[in-house]
Protein backbone atom coordinates (compact mmCIF):
# COMPACT_ATOMS: atom_id res chain seq x y z
CA UNK A 1 0.00 0.00 0.00
CA UNK A 2 2.86 2.57 0.89
CA UNK A 3 3.98 1.98 -2.65
CA UNK A 4 0.86 2.74 -4.27
CA UNK A 5 0.48 5.33 -2.34
CA UNK A 6 3.97 7.22 -2.83
CA UNK A 7 3.85 6.69 -6.43
CA UNK A 8 0.42 8.18 -6.72
CA UNK A 9 1.37 10.99 -4.65
CA UNK A 10 4.47 11.37 -7.08
CA UNK A 11 1.75 11.83 -10.02
CA UNK A 12 -0.25 14.22 -7.88
CA UNK A 13 2.45 16.14 -7.41
CA UNK A 14 3.81 16.20 -10.76
CA UNK A 15 -0.20 17.48 -11.73
CA UNK A 16 -0.54 19.81 -8.99
CA UNK A 17 2.95 21.35 -9.15
CA UNK A 18 2.96 21.61 -12.98
CA UNK A 19 -0.19 23.07 -13.12
CA UNK A 20 1.12 26.20 -10.44
CA UNK A 21 4.33 25.79 -12.03
CA UNK A 22 2.09 26.61 -15.98
CA UNK A 23 0.70 29.73 -14.24
CA UNK A 24 4.32 30.94 -12.79
CA UNK A 25 5.99 30.32 -16.12
CA UNK A 26 3.25 32.17 -18.22
CA UNK A 27 3.03 35.11 -15.37
CA UNK A 28 7.30 35.43 -15.49
CA UNK A 29 7.81 34.46 -19.31
CA UNK A 30 4.42 34.62 -21.10
CA UNK A 31 4.66 31.65 -23.23
CA UNK A 32 7.08 28.84 -24.35
CA UNK A 33 10.90 29.20 -23.79
CA UNK A 34 13.81 27.45 -22.07
CA UNK A 35 14.08 30.06 -19.47
CA UNK A 36 10.82 28.42 -18.03
CA UNK A 37 13.08 25.39 -16.75
CA UNK A 38 14.69 27.12 -14.10
CA UNK A 39 11.21 27.81 -12.69
CA UNK A 40 10.01 23.89 -13.31
CA UNK A 41 13.33 23.22 -11.62
CA UNK A 42 12.62 24.79 -8.19
CA UNK A 43 8.93 23.04 -8.55
CA UNK A 44 10.99 19.49 -9.18
CA UNK A 45 13.45 19.86 -6.78
CA UNK A 46 11.18 20.03 -3.86
CA UNK A 47 10.25 16.77 -4.76
CA UNK A 48 12.82 15.24 -3.14
CA UNK A 49 12.39 16.16 0.43
CA UNK A 50 9.12 14.56 -0.04
CA UNK A 51 10.59 10.89 -0.77
CA UNK A 52 13.47 11.42 1.61
CA UNK A 53 15.84 10.96 -1.77
CA UNK A 54 18.94 12.24 -1.60
CA UNK A 55 21.47 13.09 -4.51
CA UNK A 56 25.30 12.85 -4.31
CA UNK A 57 26.75 14.57 -7.39
CA UNK A 58 30.29 14.18 -8.94
CA UNK A 59 31.96 16.79 -11.51
CA UNK A 60 28.37 18.76 -12.05
CA UNK A 61 30.95 21.82 -12.79
CA UNK A 62 31.48 20.02 -16.19
CA UNK A 63 27.81 20.91 -17.03
CA UNK A 64 28.13 24.86 -16.45
CA UNK A 65 30.31 25.55 -19.51
CA UNK A 66 28.21 28.03 -21.67
CA UNK A 67 27.98 26.05 -24.31
CA UNK A 68 25.53 24.19 -26.58
CA UNK A 69 26.05 20.33 -26.00
CA UNK A 70 23.84 17.24 -26.22
CA UNK A 71 23.77 16.01 -22.67
CA UNK A 72 22.76 12.13 -22.60
CA UNK A 73 21.90 9.86 -19.53
CA UNK A 74 20.29 6.60 -18.21
CA UNK A 75 16.73 6.33 -17.95
CA UNK A 76 15.46 4.50 -15.03
CA UNK A 77 12.08 5.58 -13.89
CA UNK A 78 9.44 8.29 -13.70
CA UNK A 79 11.50 9.05 -10.97
CA UNK A 80 14.50 10.07 -13.28
CA UNK A 81 12.84 13.85 -13.10
CA UNK A 82 14.12 14.34 -9.80
CA UNK A 83 17.55 13.67 -11.08
CA UNK A 84 17.30 15.25 -13.95
CA UNK A 85 16.24 18.73 -12.49
CA UNK A 86 18.56 18.05 -9.87
CA UNK A 87 21.51 18.77 -12.50
CA UNK A 88 19.24 19.85 -15.55
CA UNK A 89 21.90 23.63 -16.28
CA UNK A 90 20.60 26.57 -17.46
CA UNK A 91 19.46 27.21 -21.73
CA UNK A 92 18.78 22.55 -21.62
CA UNK A 93 15.59 21.49 -23.23
CA UNK A 94 14.85 18.00 -23.28
CA UNK A 95 13.30 15.34 -26.21
CA UNK A 96 10.49 13.40 -24.72
CA UNK A 97 8.09 10.99 -25.89
CA UNK A 98 5.05 12.74 -27.23
CA UNK A 99 2.83 10.48 -24.40
CA UNK A 100 3.66 13.05 -21.81
CA UNK A 101 2.43 16.06 -23.69
CA UNK A 102 -1.46 14.86 -23.58
CA UNK A 103 -0.79 14.59 -19.72
CA UNK A 104 -2.63 17.78 -18.67
CA UNK A 105 -1.16 20.09 -16.83
CA UNK A 106 2.11 17.90 -17.45
CA UNK A 107 2.63 18.02 -20.42
CA UNK A 108 1.89 21.90 -20.77
CA UNK A 109 4.28 22.67 -18.30
CA UNK A 110 7.26 20.43 -20.51
CA UNK A 111 5.72 22.43 -23.46
CA UNK A 112 5.63 25.89 -22.24
CA UNK A 113 9.87 24.45 -20.58
CA UNK A 114 10.59 24.07 -24.41
CA UNK A 115 10.61 19.94 -24.31
CA UNK A 116 10.62 18.68 -27.75
CA UNK A 117 8.03 15.90 -28.82
CA UNK A 118 8.88 13.35 -30.51
CA UNK A 119 6.53 10.05 -32.08
CA UNK A 120 8.92 7.20 -31.01
CA UNK A 121 6.45 5.37 -33.37
CA UNK A 122 7.41 7.58 -36.86
CA UNK A 123 11.05 7.61 -37.00
CA UNK A 124 11.11 9.67 -40.30
CA UNK A 125 9.00 12.54 -37.88
CA UNK A 126 11.07 11.92 -34.61
CA UNK A 127 14.49 12.35 -36.63
CA UNK A 128 13.24 15.44 -38.44
CA UNK A 129 12.17 17.02 -35.24
CA UNK A 130 15.95 15.93 -33.61
CA UNK A 131 17.43 17.42 -36.82
CA UNK A 132 15.41 20.98 -36.58
CA UNK A 133 16.93 20.84 -32.89
CA UNK A 134 20.11 20.37 -34.42
CA UNK A 135 19.82 22.95 -36.56
CA UNK A 136 19.13 25.48 -34.01
CA UNK A 137 21.08 24.33 -31.30
CA UNK A 138 24.34 26.57 -31.63
CA UNK A 139 23.10 29.57 -32.83
CA UNK A 140 20.19 29.71 -29.86
CA UNK A 141 23.14 27.77 -27.52
CA UNK A 142 20.74 25.58 -26.19
CA UNK A 143 21.85 22.32 -24.29
CA UNK A 144 19.38 19.55 -25.22
CA UNK A 145 19.60 16.06 -22.89
CA UNK A 146 18.21 13.13 -24.20
CA UNK A 147 17.50 9.41 -22.98
CA UNK A 148 19.42 7.52 -25.66
CA UNK A 149 17.99 4.30 -24.17
CA UNK A 150 14.76 5.67 -25.47
CA UNK A 151 12.73 4.13 -22.61
CA UNK A 152 12.69 3.35 -18.88
CA UNK A 153 14.50 0.26 -17.84
CA UNK A 154 14.69 -1.20 -14.59
CA UNK A 155 16.94 -3.78 -15.38
CA UNK A 156 20.07 -2.99 -13.42
CA UNK A 157 22.21 -2.75 -16.70
CA UNK A 158 22.02 -0.25 -19.94
CA UNK A 159 19.61 -0.81 -22.43
CA UNK A 160 21.21 -0.32 -26.35
CA UNK A 161 21.75 3.21 -27.35
CA UNK A 162 19.29 4.46 -30.27
CA UNK A 163 21.37 6.85 -32.33
CA UNK A 164 19.38 10.17 -32.55
CA UNK A 165 21.23 11.73 -29.96
CA UNK A 166 24.60 10.66 -31.76
CA UNK A 167 23.30 11.89 -35.30
CA UNK A 168 22.17 15.36 -33.56
CA UNK A 169 25.81 16.30 -31.72
CA UNK A 170 27.57 15.40 -35.43
CA UNK A 171 25.41 17.72 -37.25
CA UNK A 172 25.47 20.77 -34.86
CA UNK A 173 29.44 19.39 -33.96
CA UNK A 174 28.99 19.59 -30.07
CA UNK A 175 30.12 17.77 -27.50
CA UNK A 176 28.16 15.20 -25.76
CA UNK A 177 28.07 14.95 -22.09
CA UNK A 178 27.16 11.60 -20.16
CA UNK A 179 25.59 12.01 -17.45
CA UNK A 180 25.07 8.69 -15.15
CA UNK A 181 22.28 7.29 -11.93
CA UNK A 182 23.37 4.92 -9.89
CA UNK A 183 20.81 1.96 -9.95
CA UNK A 184 17.60 2.62 -7.84
CA UNK A 185 16.79 -0.71 -7.12
CA UNK A 186 18.13 -0.64 -3.67
CA UNK A 187 15.28 1.84 -2.90
CA UNK A 188 12.74 1.65 -5.84
CA UNK A 189 11.06 -1.62 -6.80
CA UNK A 190 8.56 -1.80 -9.30
CA UNK A 191 7.46 -5.78 -9.08
CA UNK A 192 8.08 -5.83 -5.36
CA UNK A 193 6.47 -2.57 -4.61
CA UNK A 194 9.23 -0.88 -3.03
CA UNK A 195 9.78 2.44 -3.17
CA UNK A 196 11.16 4.13 0.53
CA UNK A 197 13.64 6.42 0.94
CA UNK A 198 17.25 6.06 -0.42
CA UNK A 199 20.83 7.97 -2.36
CA UNK A 200 21.33 8.67 -5.72
CA UNK A 201 24.66 9.18 -6.83
CA UNK A 202 25.08 11.24 -9.77
CA UNK A 203 28.62 11.36 -11.69
CA UNK A 204 28.93 13.78 -15.25
CA UNK A 205 31.70 12.50 -17.36
CA UNK A 206 33.87 14.62 -19.49
CA UNK A 207 32.89 15.52 -22.23
CA UNK A 208 33.18 14.06 -25.61
CA UNK A 209 33.96 16.17 -28.90
CA UNK A 210 32.18 15.71 -32.20
CA UNK A 211 34.11 18.39 -33.80
CA UNK A 212 35.43 16.25 -37.22
CA UNK A 213 33.45 13.42 -37.09
CA UNK A 214 30.40 12.49 -40.04
CA UNK A 215 27.66 10.05 -39.64
CA UNK A 216 30.17 7.18 -40.13
CA UNK A 217 31.69 7.86 -36.81
CA UNK A 218 28.62 7.81 -35.09
CA UNK A 219 28.63 4.04 -34.08
CA UNK A 220 31.74 4.44 -32.63
CA UNK A 221 30.93 7.48 -30.78
CA UNK A 222 27.77 5.62 -29.71
CA UNK A 223 29.89 2.38 -28.45
CA UNK A 224 32.16 4.59 -26.87
CA UNK A 225 29.38 6.52 -24.59
CA UNK A 226 27.49 3.52 -24.24
CA UNK A 227 30.72 1.51 -22.34
CA UNK A 228 31.73 4.49 -20.10
CA UNK A 229 28.18 5.27 -19.07
CA UNK A 230 27.81 1.57 -18.21
CA UNK A 231 31.18 0.93 -16.57
CA UNK A 232 30.23 4.13 -14.28
CA UNK A 233 26.55 3.25 -13.92
CA UNK A 234 27.92 0.10 -12.46
CA UNK A 235 30.86 1.50 -10.34
CA UNK A 236 27.90 3.86 -9.12
CA UNK A 237 25.56 1.58 -8.14
CA UNK A 238 28.28 -1.07 -6.41
CA UNK A 239 27.49 -3.36 -8.67
CA UNK A 240 30.94 -5.67 -9.47
CA UNK A 241 31.75 -5.60 -13.41
CA UNK A 242 33.39 -7.24 -15.46
CA UNK A 243 36.87 -7.08 -13.64
CA UNK A 244 35.34 -6.40 -10.14
CA UNK A 245 36.45 -2.68 -9.30
CA UNK A 246 33.60 -0.32 -8.02
CA UNK A 247 33.74 2.85 -5.84
CA UNK A 248 33.28 6.79 -7.28
CA UNK A 249 36.76 8.49 -8.98
CA UNK A 250 36.01 12.12 -8.04
CA UNK A 251 35.05 13.99 -4.61
CA UNK A 252 31.64 14.43 -4.21
CA UNK A 253 30.32 18.27 -4.84
CA UNK A 254 30.34 20.04 -1.72
C1 LIG B 1 6.42 20.60 -11.82
C2 LIG B 1 6.23 19.21 -12.39
C3 LIG B 1 6.86 19.14 -13.77
C4 LIG B 1 6.71 17.79 -14.44
C5 LIG B 1 7.43 17.74 -15.77
C6 LIG B 1 8.83 18.33 -15.72
C7 LIG B 1 9.55 18.26 -17.05
C8 LIG B 1 10.42 17.01 -17.12
C9 LIG B 1 10.80 16.65 -18.54
C10 LIG B 1 11.31 15.23 -18.54
C11 LIG B 1 11.39 14.65 -19.94
C12 LIG B 1 11.73 13.19 -19.85
C13 LIG B 1 11.27 12.49 -21.07
C14 LIG B 1 11.72 11.05 -21.05
C15 LIG B 1 11.31 10.35 -22.31
O1 LIG B 1 10.26 10.60 -22.85
S1 LIG B 1 12.43 9.19 -22.93
C16 LIG B 1 11.69 8.62 -24.42
C17 LIG B 1 11.84 9.58 -25.57
N1 LIG B 1 13.24 9.80 -25.97
C18 LIG B 1 13.86 9.10 -26.95
O2 LIG B 1 13.35 8.17 -27.51
C19 LIG B 1 15.24 9.58 -27.37
C20 LIG B 1 16.10 8.47 -27.85
N2 LIG B 1 15.64 8.00 -29.18
C21 LIG B 1 16.31 8.35 -30.34
O3 LIG B 1 17.19 9.18 -30.36
C22 LIG B 1 15.96 7.54 -31.59
O4 LIG B 1 17.15 7.42 -32.38
C23 LIG B 1 14.87 8.17 -32.52
C24 LIG B 1 15.35 9.47 -33.10
C25 LIG B 1 13.62 8.36 -31.67
C26 LIG B 1 14.63 7.19 -33.68
O5 LIG B 1 14.17 6.02 -33.10
P1 LIG B 1 14.49 4.53 -33.71
O6 LIG B 1 14.19 4.49 -35.14
O7 LIG B 1 13.83 3.53 -32.81
O8 LIG B 1 16.01 4.43 -33.40
P2 LIG B 1 17.41 4.24 -34.06
O9 LIG B 1 18.26 5.16 -33.31
O10 LIG B 1 17.72 2.78 -34.07
O11 LIG B 1 17.35 4.74 -35.61
C27 LIG B 1 16.84 3.88 -36.63
C28 LIG B 1 17.59 4.17 -37.91
O12 LIG B 1 17.51 5.55 -38.25
C29 LIG B 1 18.82 6.12 -38.32
N3 LIG B 1 18.75 7.43 -37.71
C30 LIG B 1 18.42 7.73 -36.43
N4 LIG B 1 18.46 9.06 -36.23
C31 LIG B 1 18.82 9.61 -37.43
C32 LIG B 1 19.04 10.95 -37.88
N5 LIG B 1 18.88 12.00 -37.05
N6 LIG B 1 19.41 11.13 -39.17
C33 LIG B 1 19.56 10.08 -39.99
N7 LIG B 1 19.39 8.78 -39.66
C34 LIG B 1 19.02 8.56 -38.38
C35 LIG B 1 19.72 5.18 -37.57
O13 LIG B 1 21.03 5.17 -38.11
C36 LIG B 1 19.06 3.87 -37.76
O14 LIG B 1 19.47 3.34 -39.00
P3 LIG B 1 20.39 2.01 -39.01
O15 LIG B 1 19.69 1.01 -38.11
O16 LIG B 1 21.69 2.48 -38.42
O17 LIG B 1 20.46 1.61 -40.44
C1 LIG C 1 -5.87 17.26 -14.74
C2 LIG C 1 -5.41 16.33 -15.85
C3 LIG C 1 -4.43 15.28 -15.32
C4 LIG C 1 -3.95 14.37 -16.47
C5 LIG C 1 -3.23 13.11 -15.95
C6 LIG C 1 -1.79 13.43 -15.55
C7 LIG C 1 -1.16 12.25 -14.82
C8 LIG C 1 0.37 12.23 -15.04
C9 LIG C 1 1.04 12.39 -13.71
C10 LIG C 1 2.33 12.22 -13.59
C11 LIG C 1 3.19 11.78 -14.73
C12 LIG C 1 4.60 11.97 -14.29
C13 LIG C 1 5.46 12.32 -15.50
C14 LIG C 1 6.43 13.36 -15.09
C15 LIG C 1 7.48 13.54 -16.16
C16 LIG C 1 8.45 12.37 -16.07
C17 LIG C 1 8.93 12.05 -17.45
C18 LIG C 1 9.50 10.66 -17.49
O1 LIG C 1 10.57 10.42 -16.99
O2 LIG C 1 8.73 9.73 -18.13
C19 LIG C 1 9.49 9.10 -19.17
C20 LIG C 1 8.92 7.80 -19.47
O3 LIG C 1 7.57 7.89 -19.68
C21 LIG C 1 9.68 7.24 -20.66
O4 LIG C 1 8.88 6.64 -21.57
P1 LIG C 1 8.60 5.05 -21.48
O5 LIG C 1 7.18 4.94 -21.06
O6 LIG C 1 9.54 4.46 -20.47
O7 LIG C 1 8.83 4.48 -22.84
Amino acid sequence: ANFYFRIGSYCVLCVVFSAVACVVCVLCHGGRTVRNMSIIKRFVRIFKYFYGIQFETYGEEKLHDDKPCVIISNHQSILDMMGLMEVLPRNCIQIAKRELFYMGPVGLIMYLGGVIFINRKRTSAAMSAMEEVGNTLVQENLKVWIYPEGTRNESYDLLPFKKGAFYLAVQAQVPVIPVVYSSFSSFYHPEKKIFTSGKIKVEVLDPIKTEGLTVTDIPKLLETCHSVMRETFFRLSNKPNENGTNGPTSQPMQ
